[in-house]
């Protein structure tokens, strides 16, 4: 692995996965910063698995799922046991890299990701955030958790997210320290972007050229976003935002 590829890890959490990720795989293993990708199958009940590893990826299995945030925290660990090994063998101190979070449906699209990695590995931001363009398949979301998402993450420290609700993120060692334990389930992002901040450490958003499959206005995409309207809201109250006080 060369001096480059050492500094980012980069971990995908998958549920049902198999049609997606063996190109989102190779994409964000092509990436010249990327030295290992880990994928966490969240207990998905395709060949996520199986097809991940093919593409090349270290592959980590939840035996049921446990939701995204459990998914990166396994992802992150594997990435530091990684390390320690590398370590051991090399007789040096291992070198914690930053974690690049990668949804498993951006497909060929991952290949725009290197973006993130810049601020991180220049010092200049502690957590980067893609935030994405106009989807070329419309979604069905009326704003109502991207909106409670910015607004708690708002109130709570200031910041306006332009897409709160992003996975696509570079942490570095500083900024994942400072979100650990991270917020359960949907939660995780928005938590995140406030424990980092309140850590006083440095968040930027980034325009990233990134296409993912959006949820529909069907009742499978409406469950999905009452899923996530619960987590944010948990992960906010748990961090002191208390909506029902405000005048
Ligand atoms: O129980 C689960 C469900 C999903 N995933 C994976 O998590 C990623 C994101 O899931 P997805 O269904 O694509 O989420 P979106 O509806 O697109 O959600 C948006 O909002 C989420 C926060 O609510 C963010 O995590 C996403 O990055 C953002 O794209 C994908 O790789 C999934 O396979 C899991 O690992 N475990
Ligand atoms: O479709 C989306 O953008 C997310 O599921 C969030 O839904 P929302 O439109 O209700 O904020």
């Amino acid at each position: 692995m060369g001096a480059l590829a050492a500094q980012v890890s980069a971990v995908i959490p998958c549920k049902d996965e198999a049609d997606r990720i063996a190109a989102t795989v190779r994409a964000v293993a092509a990436l010249p910063q990327v030295g290992r990708v880990v994928v966490v199958d969240d207990g998905s009940t395709d060949d996520t698995s199986r097809v991940a590893r093919e593409a090349g990826a270290d592959v980590v299995r939840h035996d049921r799922n446990r939701g995204k945030a459990a998914a990166l925290e396994t992802g992150a660990a594997r990435v530091r046991e990684l390390e320690r090994a590398d370590g051991q063998a090399d007789a040096v101190a291992p070198v914690r890299s930053a974690l690049l979070f990668v949804d498993g449906d951006l497909q060929e699209t991952a290949a725009n990701l290197g973006v993130l990695t810049q601020a991180v590995l220049d010092g200049s931001a502690d957590m980067t955030i893609a935030t994405l363009p106009a989807q070329i398949t419309a979604g069905g979301g009326r704003g109502l958790v991207v909106n409670l998402a910015r607004g708690g993450i708002q109130h709570l420290t200031g910041f306006t997210a332009v897409q709160p609700l992003s996975g696509m993120r570079c942490v570095g060692p500083r900024a994942f320290d400072a979100a650990t334990p991270l917020a359960r389930g949907w939660g995780v992002e928005t938590a995140l972007t406030v424990d980092v901040l309140r850590a006083g450490l440095t968040v930027l958003e980034v325009p990233c050229e990134l296409q993912h499959r959006v949820s529909g206005s069907d009742w499978r995409g409406q469950l999905h976003r009452a899923g996530q309207y619960r987590d944010v809201w948990l992960a906010l109250v748990a961090r002191g935002w208390r909506p029902w006080h405000r005048g």
